[in-house]
């Protein structure tokens, strides 16, 4: 049976869930009551779309009739498909921007307020990790392009990304690094003042020896990732992985990788020639494991709410990112 094959298997059904805040900015989740599916596990609000009824219609009686309050659905924050045993679900992720009433656990649920920052210590099913992610790491995911001579120009060009609201780099310039490693150190060591003084994550380009050595994040190209049984760095160290297919990303996610990259998504300059797999693909792919992915290959700025619409954490790019 093939990959796409086996994620067509099982009933599939469209799930709609809220993001209620509170005043303090806290998030809140619900229990899975016992004798369900994924019982003991912790949700957020919601359920299933019934035939006919459009998604915020759903989230809209679900939240009155678990939580007996009134809400206002808001934006979408990230449509995960998932593939569990029995089943394959859409998990449609709304933003609840204000509401009436006074949240009750009205199933006998269990409820609990979460700051945004401790979601990740509770147990939660699959679908959603990748909301967890998408709550609270960059959407963009900007990978830097060779600098080439002009080694200030391409540091002003990072600066710029950064003044932009980049927030996690690669810096990744294998030709330059190879040529001239010393220079290629300074080089990191001066793009990594920008990236620290705008509150921002780096990560290297494979090199997990000088991911060491600065204390920042190592970003895994798929041969390397195909050599590993255990996460290189601990867990204050971002890791991402590059995957191509669903072994690679099941090998990204079980040595506890932070994220991966998957793509090409859609035809790429970089990669001349190479189709894509397209978004049907890469949503096959998706589903099948937990882990944050950023859709790459053709992506830009305005790409980001189609890939979240597609489960993706958001989008990685050279030039979709890079100014100028
Ligand atoms: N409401 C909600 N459901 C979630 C989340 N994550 C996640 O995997 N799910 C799954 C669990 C369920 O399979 C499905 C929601 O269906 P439900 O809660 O209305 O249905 P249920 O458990 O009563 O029924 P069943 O799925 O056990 O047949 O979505 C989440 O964050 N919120």
């Amino acid at each position: 049976m093939s990959d796409s094959d086996r994620s067509r298997n099982g009933k599939h059904i469209h799930v709609v869930a809220g993001v209620i805040v509170d005043a303090r900015d806290r998030i809140l989740l619900a229990r899975r009551t016992e004798g369900r599916d994924l019982a003991g596990l912790w949700e957020f609000p919601g359920g299933k779309v019934d035939p006919g009824e459009t998604p915020e219609a759903a989230l809209v009686r679900e939240l009155r009739e678990e939580l007996g309050i009134e809400a206002r659905v808001g934006t979408p924050v990230i449509a995960v498909p998932q593939q569990y045993p029995h089943k394959r679900l859409r998990l449609d992720v709304r933003r609840i921007d204000a509401w009436t009433g006074t949240v009750k656990g009205l199933d006998g649920q269990a409820l609990v307020w979460v700051p945004s920052h401790k979601l990740a210590s509770y147990a939660m099913p699959d679908a959603d990790r990748p909301v967890v992610a998408a709550l609270q790491d960059p959407d963009r995911y900007l990978i830097t392009p060779e600098p080439g001579e002009d080694a200030a120009r391409w540091l002003a060009a990072l600066r710029a990304a950064l003044d932009a609201g980049v927030r996690r780099v690669q810096l990744r310039a294998p030709a330059f690094a190879v040529g001239d490693p010393g220079r290629w150190r300074t080089l990191v060591e001066r793009a990594l003042a920008h990236v620290r003084d705008t509150g921002a994550e780096a990560l290297i380009n494979d090199d997990v020896a000088m991911a060491e050595a600065f204390g920042i994040g190592v970003h895994l190209r798929a041969p390397r990732l195909r050599t590993l049984s255990s996460r290189p760095l601990p867990k204050t160290q971002l890791v991402i992985a590059s995957c191509h297919d669903l072994e690679e990303l099941r090998l990204a996610q079980s040595i506890g990788c932070d994220a991966a990259v998957l793509g090409p998504v859609l035809p790429t300059a970089s990669h001349p020639g190479a189709p894509g797999i397209g978004w049907e693909r890469f949503v096959e792919l998706r589903e099948q494991v937990a882990l944050p992915i950023y859709a790459l290959g053709g992506m830009a700025v305005g790409d980001v709410a189609l890939a979240r619409s597609h489960g993706a954490q958001g989008i990685a790019a050279i030039r979709g990112l890079w100014p100028g």
